[in-house]
């Protein structure tokens, strides 16, 4: 790192934007398999957080890959380097006051716990987005995984690239045997019984 580079104390800090929010910020790290529901699951929580006037911002996988990511693929190297620098701009959503609610596959166990690392206890809830991979497959919503079989697509999570399942997840929200909306509710129930709104 760059030795010459001093940090920059905010005059206006965490507490005054969660303050002036009325509200807890952090991050909630949705992970699971391609066709799991993070994405939708993401979605609805944050249409109900808006409505309900909370603060709330969507990073997801494949958007962020279209920008900030966009040099990035799939080998283990590049996944992890996706997951540092979005827990790092999470990190300074969550320090704006915003819940920020993360959409990523995010397969390995060791970037997610780096993430976690980043941020105060508590801040950071990790949500496993839990559907089996039979069932993801059968949704396939983008035909990915029809060419992971015929070998169109290499690497994938699932397939021939590993999903590594969170062990104690704060949150599991089960797409195969709930709706979207019955999971969107199940996260908001577990947000306000952690004070968070
Ligand atoms: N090889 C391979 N493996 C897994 N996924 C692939 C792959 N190639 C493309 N895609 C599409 O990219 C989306 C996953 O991007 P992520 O940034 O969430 O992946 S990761 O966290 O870095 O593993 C994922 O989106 P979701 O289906 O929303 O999870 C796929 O649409
Ligand atoms: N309980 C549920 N939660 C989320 N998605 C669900 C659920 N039940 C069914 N689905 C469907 O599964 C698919 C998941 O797609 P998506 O949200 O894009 O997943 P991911 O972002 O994990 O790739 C969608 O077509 C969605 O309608």
């Amino acid at each position: 790192m760059e030795s010459n580079i001093v940090w920059h104390q905010a005059s206006v800090n965490k507490k005054d934007s969660r303050d002036k929010n009325g509200h807890h910020s952090g991050v909630i790290w949705l992970t699971g398999l391609s066709g799991s529901g993070k994405s939708s699951s993401a979605n609805r929580v944050n249409q109900k957080l808006f409505e309900r006037g909370i603060q709330s911002y969507i990073l997801d996988g494949d958007n962020i890959r279209h920008g900030l990511n966009t040099d990035l693929g799939f080998k283990p190297e590049d996944r992890k380097e996706n997951i540092r620098r979005i827990g790092e701009v999470a990190k300074l959503f969550a320090d704006s006051g915003t819940i920020v609610l993360t959409a990523f596959i995010s397969p390995y166990q060791e970037d997610r716990a780096r993430v976690r690392d980043m941020f105060v206890k508590g801040d950071f809830l990790e949500v496993h987005v839990e559907c089996p991979l039979s069932e993801c497959e059968n949704r396939d919503p983008k035909g990915l995984y029809q060419k992971a079989r015929t070998g169109e697509i290499k690497g994938f999570t699932g397939i021939d690239s590993p999903y590594e399942a969170p062990e104690s997840p704060e949150l599991v929200l089960q797409t195969n045997a709930f709706s979207v909306d019955e999971c969107a509710e199940q996260l908001i129930s577990f947000l306000e019984k952690k004070s968070w709104l």
